[in-house]
């Protein structure tokens, strides 16, 4: 293992050496934000105070539902570095499930019911993603730092994040989110914009002819396809007003995490108004299909009836500097940390289109919780 990235430090009014509000670890380079200038529960006023040059740089998280608070931050510095967040694996307190919300067959239920809808001749629900959630209880009480380290460890390309959520307002005061996202949303360096949707997924094998002949054959899959489409199509529509040239793939690729094999569109374009930062981008093409549905507001209605708030699950996390640039991930295969820092929420769904089946699609949540559940090395 590789010793520690240095980090730049920031001290809290007592002296104490205070951890960073944000890391997003990526396998190109790690983000991390220190210290506090302003603090953002509104993503719209964030991304003012960035075009207008009030604040050089923010980062943090926006939740699912745009008009719900953001946690979003002016850091005195947002620090940069080449490699991914390298650290010693952590020794990890025992962690164990102690809720699953809903049960599984009631998340069996919810799909049949949206699948009901999807399937009426009269309706024009195309897509919805349905997510259900699991509390996790540690022995003892686990920093959001040591919780990252374990993320980026056990993720095969070195992805992992930890946002501080206190700037979203007194409910969510001392709480962090935390996860490792395979999932692009928007990146921007100049003006070149890109994304990497993700959607449609197969469960990895360890029998590597098995493995394979799984993600050959949701290459061809027309349902998961289907499912794939909806995103790429979304964000064509977001992007083309905002791009002069939108370069995406006719087909989709294969890519996958320790757990998953997915469906990928990498998608490019050069921005047409330089002063659009990467979080004017974020917010123009959040929430894509791949996290709530088509057409968007029927989804979002039927995810609220069904689910009710999801937070920050769901919602984007990211970064934009002085320049505009910066990275935004979709916040999936995550868990919310208490600020007793011994209970946890995960949260994981999928896409639910006409030809789901939802014992498959209970299962696939099953696999997804695997990233966080495998990194903190809860037994099941
Ligand atoms: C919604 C999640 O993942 C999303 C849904 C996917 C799908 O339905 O196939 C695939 C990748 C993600 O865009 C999640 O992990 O919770």
């Amino acid at each position: 293992m590789q010793a520690p990235v240095a980090v730049a430090t920031a001290t809290d009014r007592a002296g104490r050496i205070a951890p960073p509000s944000f890391v997003l670890s990526r396998p190109h380079g790690t983000v991390l934000a220190h210290g506090v200038h302003t603090r953002f529960d509104s993503a719209a006023d964030a991304a003012s105070a960035l075009r207008t040059g009030r604040v050089r740089t923010v980062a943090g998280a926006l939740p699912f539902a745009p008009d719900h608070p953001a946690a979003l931050t002016a850091p005195e510095v947002l620090e940069h570095t080449p490699t991914a967040f390298t650290t010693e694996t952590p020794a990890l307190p025992t962690i164990r499930i102690s809720g699953v919300m809903p049960a599984e067959g009631e998340h069996v239920d919810r799909v049949t019911t949206a699948l009901g809808l999807l399937r009426a001749d009269d309706n024009t629900l195309e897509k919805v993603v349905l997510a259900r959630a699991l509390t996790l209880e540690a022995e003892s009480r686990i920093d959001p730092e040591v919780l990252l380290a374990a993320l980026v460890s056990h993720d095969t390309v070195g992805n992992g994040f930890s946002v501080d959520l206190s700037a979203a307002g007194a409910q969510w005061f001392g709480r962090h989110l935390v996860g490792a996202s395979p999932e692009v949303l928007i990146r921007r360096r100049g003006d070149l914009v890109t994304a990497h949707p993700l959607a449609g997924s197969a469960p990895r094998s360890s029998d590597p002819e098995l493995d394979r002949a799984t993600a050959e054959e949701l290459r061809a899959s027309a349902k998961n396809l289907g499912e794939h489409t909806h995103v790429v199509d979304s964000l064509r529509a977001s992007l083309e007003p905002l791009c002069s040239e939108l370069d995406i793939p006719e087909h989709p690729s294969l890519t996958n995490t320790r757990q998953l094999w997915h469906l990928g569109t990498p998608v490019s374009g050069i921005l047409r108004d330089p002063s659009v930062t990467a979080l004017d981008l974020a917010l123009a093409v959040h929430p894509t299909p791949a996290i709530c549905g088509t057409p968007t507001e029927s989804a979002r209605d039927l995810i609220n009836e069904l689910e009710g708030d999801r937070g920050f699950y769901a919602g984007a996390l990211g970064w934009c500097d002085e320049n505009g640039d910066g990275e935004w991930m979709v916040t999936i295969r995550c868990a919310i940390l208490e600020p007793d820092g011994t209970t946890l929420t995960a949260h994981a769904g999928g896409g639910i289109v006409a030809d789901s089946d939802p014992f498959d699609e209970l299962a696939e949540t099953t696999v997804k919780f695997g990233t966080v559940l495998d990194a903190l090395g809860v037994r099941r």
